[in-house]
């Protein structure tokens, strides 16, 4: 035992790690938060928006276009801990949710050189963030997001069991008047009961690099997840909220209506009442809640 100790030491001291080029690592976020349009202010209970914070690059390459926050790894970092810097970097926030979006290593993702994008999304009250432009970075705003579909078809490849699908999606940003569009296609294919997915990016419309896929990405992820399991929503959440509140937090996530009865029902466990009310949002104050802590604790 001791031997192989001996020699598994000396294979390491020896071994030339050089040989094999190496990429560099970067770690990107999907800051989402869900906040009032202050445009709407004709209504008590205004209508609340999905956001994603985007920053204006100050440096090349893709100088002045939009871009996620993020940056490389430093020495020692895990990619989680350089995407946590990186957030804390423009929000000043230590704590969210974090979650792998996915890993982007297309070899022309980055002009620079062979550079890894580690995305993660993080979801939090947009209304505890303090945004600030980093180190690098001329500008940090909040867009409002929207993913359409804007095309699809679907080509046979063998027989009835092999498809493609290719879906063209359109993703807005807008922020006051910037207003950013980009054109994104998903390529999905059913081939020997497996599926596999890629994407192309068509027009990055101001977003640099390759972050129009990565958004698309993070945004399908967003709402794959809150379909299946909805207590992911609640990290947008303040402590207190009313279940209108909660709903719409859903229905903006989902890009959908939800039926109030259905939506409560599947809800109920995972919300305790509280003795407080909303004040001033009309003339029945409506019931505060908060989250039942001992559901978030069971393993999903
Ligand atoms: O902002 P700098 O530090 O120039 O570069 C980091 C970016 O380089 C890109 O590959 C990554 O996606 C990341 O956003």
């Amino acid at each position: 035992m001791k031997k192989e100790n001996n020699d598994e030491k000396e294979f390491i001291k020896g071994y030339d790690i050089t040989k094999y080029e190496r990429p560099s690592i970067a770690a990107d976020i999907a800051v989402f938060s869900i906040m009032p349009d202050e445009k709407d202010n004709y209504r008590k209970l205004p209508e609340q928006k999905l956001r994603l914070l985007l920053i204006r690059r100050g440096a090349h390459p893709f100088r002045n276009d939009w871009a996620l926050p993020g940056g490389f790894a430093r020495k020692g970092e895990t990619v989680r801990e350089t995407a946590s810097r990186e957030l804390f970097e423009e929000t000043h926030i230590k704590r969210a949710y974090m979650e792998l979006v996915d890993v982007y290593s297309d070899k022309d993702r980055d002009p620079r050189g062979w550079i890894i994008s580690n995305t993660f999304m993080a979801l939090m009250d947009g209304n505890k963030c303090k945004h600030r432009a980093g180190d690098d970075a001329s500008e940090a705003q909040w867009f409002d997001i929207e993913l359409e579909k804007e095309a699809e078809e679907r080509n046979f490849l063998k027989g009835e069991d092999s498809i493609e699908i290719d879906t063209v999606y359109c993703l807005k940003l807008s922020c006051e008047d910037i207003k950013l569009s980009s054109r994104v296609k998903e390529i999905k294919s059913y081939q020997d009961y497996h599926e596999s997915v890629s994407y192309n990016i068509l027009e990055s419309g101001g977003l640099a690099f390759d972050h129009a896929m990565i958004i698309v990405c993070a945004l399908k992820k967003l709402r794959e997840i809150t379909e299946i399991d909805g207590r992911i929503t609640f990290n947008l959440m303040p402590e207190y909220f009313t279940l209108t509140q909660l709903q719409k937090a859903f229905e903006t996530i989902l890009d959908e209506e939800l039926l109030a009865a259905n939506f409560r029902r599947k809800i109920a466990g995972l919300v305790n009442e509280t003795d407080k009310v909303l004040e001033g949002a009309g003339h029945r104050p409506a019931k505060l809640f908060k989250r039942n802590v001992e559901a978030f604790y069971k393993s999903r």
